[in-house]
């Protein structure tokens, strides 16, 4: 019998391994199996498929890794899905959706040959101290090596190792724990209470005597559950002394699971009644659900969506059925899942690529297992959910669902979709500010649509007023930190009537640009070709595409002249530039900068929430599903930036930027203020921000979009060219346009460079292609790619040449 296999890794298609005889049996779908692969390497890899017959030229199945598979057939046609839509590899979709730890590979290992005698004063410095660290930690790997010689290519050293008959080079398997369920032991019954009977039974054997004394003592000592592995460890016995003991019918093995996260229970009062427009809503959502899986619900900010969700959990869990609660990203929801949990009485699975390994394979198992709830982040969506009956996407709109890198870059709304659509289940999309994707999907029939306009608690929407920045007057002071004289005075007035206060400004740091007065010369980053932040708490130069920090110049680089000089404004600056205009208020500032840990943000959260901090300045963090009782004016005192980017998108995400974090303010108690500062008052956004009714935008929006051809009329895919060698890269992006071309005709665009073209030395370009939404259009374009690709690549000294596919770009 041959089988399938999925390697984790970026290659297209399967592989065909022989299974031996003895395991056929246990080979099962979806099973993991180690393999070795290449010359030497081993890996996990996963039983796809499994057909009869033989072949000579096959390698073997080493072991099976798993009693129970660990993916079904239906999370199966979910990763087939994903690799074809995203066009991207199989092993790529495995990759994100295993834990770690289910996935062992081989590392490269050196051993100390006991055997050999040398004498250390033959050895070359380097591979002295290899030898040295040897004779202390038995086994060394490659990276360690690399790491105390301090540099990277350490093969000369290795192989004088070797040569000189001092070292092994062993390639071995790192088999990690990875069993979800632990083997236990007790005494069979009519042993229990005989020990005397047990010792004439094992007294021909050493180990079985002294796997019994140990279970004795570890019986005496603590309570049951006693492992398997922990009388196999005290007594220094191995796996055949317990087997044997087994089969004596002395020992009886159970197994049982571990951390197993199964409970949801509401904690008391988490569920107050809906109010009539909550209940009308409700019913609502009911009926459509009749005609379509997919309902989406577009409520106003504060209208009380999350109560809606947790109905709709409640309801799901009483049929049995699995719920998964997805939120767009970790960093700026820890406010929301601090809110879910709250109401929960038992341990809820959260997921996301920043929890633990250890956390990670506990919801893995769980949610095999049948746990009812998982909050997480798109990648939730590649758990092995075995009775899914309900996904909730909140913020839909955000684009923080796209992954951007590395492959699978999927979206997480969108595959939400399809994944409810093979299993069943139902999807509710909310959002106080729908993507046009999903209004597209409303239109035409395909979701469902159910609108709630009110706020709880008969809470008005807050009133928004526009300044006009072209009339007003300003102060040098106010100039330089660009507040105008009336949205100080309502700060003030804000503060006075000891209510909180929201500065919006997308840009972190302290000033965008360093630049010389005298001759105008921009300090830029070395691998970029974009200027360099100044942040005045590390006191130095960033840049926010690769990172890279420089020392603040005292002169100018160019001309020499003591010139330097700041221009723009960052959250740092304006943070400062405030408390020197509010002496008295205390303010806090949340960005990227700031909130970057978990502790960091929480500390931050708190202290708003408590009433300590009058004033939060921040970036787009603070737009987002911030639940404050007391904020009664948000301000935004630079607007033109968000609709000024050159993206087709930036007017949508403009207007949804705006009305989320417009929405923070005046959520209990009193009607909130907003207040924006534009130049361009007569723009659409704001125009339709001041209206309170977006349809008309939307609807504009959307003619735009049909007659150039853009998302989501057309499917769009953005192929990526990334190379150190411009010449390189520039050449090869022409050649898919003009292949594409022929096929696509101008729906193929010449490469163009993206709004930042040079980053960390590496030249960018990209080519768009515009297609119809249609199955046979996205297969064809794949084969025409694809076919590229493997030409380009097996061109000499093109292996490795980028060439980056996103479908659906952002
Ligand atoms: N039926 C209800 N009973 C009691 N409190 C409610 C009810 N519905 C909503 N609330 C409260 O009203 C506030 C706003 O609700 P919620 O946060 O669910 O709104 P939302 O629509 O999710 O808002 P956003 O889009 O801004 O995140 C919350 O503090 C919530 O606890
Ligand atoms: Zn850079």
């Amino acid at each position: 019998m041959k089988a399938e296999i999925l390697l984790p890794l970026p290659v297209p298609g399967t592989y065909t391994y022989l299974i031996p005889p003895d395991m056929e049996e246990e080979a099962v779908f979806g099973k993991r199996v180690e393999v070795q692969f290449g010359r030497k390497k081993l890996y996990t890899g996963l039983i796809v498929g499994i057909e009869s017959g033989t072949g000579d030229q096959l390698k073997m199945i080493r072991d099976i890794l798993d009693d129970e598979p660990v993916i079904r057939e239906i999370h199966y046609r979910f990763w087939k899905w994903m690799a074809e839509y995203y066009c991207s590899f199989l092993g790529d979709v495995m990759n994100a959706a295993l834990p770690a730890p289910l996935k062992i590979d081989s590392e490269t290992v050196l051993q100390l040959n006991v055997d050999h005698d040398y004498d250390e004063m033959d050895l070359e410095d380097d591979a002295f101290l290899i030898s040295d660290a040897l004779s202390i930690q038995n086994e060394l790997t490659w990276g360690d090596i690399q790491e105390i010689l301090q540099k990277k290519s350490i093969n000369k050293n290795v192989n004088e190792l070797i040569d000189a008959g001092m070292v092994d080079v062993k390639e071995k398997a790192l088999r990690k724990n990875t069993h979800e369920t632990v083997k236990t032991l007790m005494w069979a019954a009519e042993y229990r209470d005989n020990q005397k009977a047990v010792m004439e039974q094992v007294s021909r054997s050493k180990k079985q005597t002294r796997a019994v004394l140990a279970f004795t003592t570890l019986r005496r000592e603590k309570k049951p559950p006693i492992s398997r592995y922990e009388v196999m460890t005290k007594s220094d016995t191995d796996h055949a002394t317990i087997r044997a003991l087994i089969k004596k019918g002395i020992l009886l093995e159970t197994k049982i699971k571990k951390n197993f996260l199964g409970e949801l229970i509401f904690r008391k009062g988490m569920l107050p009644p809906l109010v009539d427009f909550q209940k009308k809503a409700l019913a609502e959502m009911e009926q459509a659900f009749e005609s379509t899986p997919v309902v989406l619900l577009e409520g106003v900010t504060g209208s009380g969506k999350t109560r809606l969700y947790l109905e709709w959990i409640r309801r799901v869990k009483e049929a049995g059925q699995q719920i998964l609660f997805m939120i767009p990203e970790i960093a700026l929801t820890t406010h929301i899942i601090h809110r879910l949990e709250a109401i929960f009485e038992s341990d809820v699975i959260v997921y996301h690529s920043r929890v633990s390994e250890k956390s990670r394979m506990e919801a893995y198992h769980s949610v095999r297992f049948g746990a009812p709830l998982v909050i997480g982040t798109r990648s939730a969506l590649l758990l092995p959910f075995q009775n899914l009956g309900l996904i909730i996407v909140d913020e839909e709109h955000d684009r923080s669902y796209k992954q951007l890198n590395p492959a699978p870059r999927y979206h997480g709304r969108d595959s939400a979709v399809y994944l409810a659509l093979l299993s069943d289940a139902r999807v509710i999309l909310g959002s106080a500010t729908p993507s046009l994707e999903s209004l597209v999907n409303v239109q035409e029939g395909k979701y469902g649509h159910v609108m709630m306009k009110e706020r709880f608690g008969l809470m008005e929407m807050p009133e928004i007023q526009i300044v006009d920045m072209r009339q007003v007057q300003m102060s040098e002071e106010q100039a330089e930190i660009g507040f105008s004289p009336q949205l100080l005075q309502a700060i003030h007035q804000m503060l006075d009537a000891g209510r909180q206060v929201m500065v919006f400004q997308n840009r972190r740091g302290f000033a965008p640009v360093f630049l010389c007065d005298h001759c105008g010369h921009v300090v830029q980053c070395d691998s970029c070709d974009v200027s360099m932040t100044y942040h005045k708490f590390s006191e130095k130069l960033q840049c926010h595409y690769c990172r890279k920090e420089k020392p603040v110049p005292k002169e100018c680089p160019s001309c020499h002249f003591w010139s330097m000089k700041m221009y723009g404004m960052g959250t740092e600056k304006l943070e400062e530039h405030l408390q020197s205009l509010l002496p008295d208020a205390t303010i806090d500032r949340m960005d990227y900068d700031t909130a970057s840990g978990r502790k960091r943000l929480e500390r931050i959260l708190t202290r708003f929430s408590n009433n300590e901090t009058q004033i939060l300045v921040g970036t787009q963090m603070i737009a987002k599903g911030l639940d404050f009782e007391n904020v009664g004016l948000v301000v935004v005192p630079r607007a033109d930036q968000l609709f000024s980017f050159p993206d087709f998108r930036s007017a949508e995400n403009a207007l949804q930027m705006l009305r989320q974090v417009s929405g923070r303010s005046g959520r209990k108690k009193e009607k909130g203020q907003v207040l924006i500062q534009t130049y361009n008052p007569d723009h659409p956004v704001i125009q339709s921000l001041m209206s309170g009714d977006d349809r008309g935008f939307y609807q504009q929006e959307l003619e735009e979009r049909k007659v150039f051809r853009f998302a989501p009329y057309y499917r769009m895919v953005k192929v990526t060219f990334r190379n150190k060698n411009r010449k390189k890269n520039t050449q090869v992006a022409y050649e898919l346009y003009h292949y594409l071309q022929a096929s696509f005709g101008d729906r193929v665009s010449v490469p163009v460079e993206p709004l930042v073209s040079y980053i960390n030395h590496y030249y960018l370009l990209d080519v768009f292609v515009k297609l119809h939404r249609n199955r046979k259009e996205g297969t064809f374009f794949r084969k025409r790619l694809n076919h590229f690709i493997r030409e380009v690549k097996s061109r000499p000294g093109f292996s490795n040449f980028r060439m980056i596919v996103n479908v659906d770009p952002i």
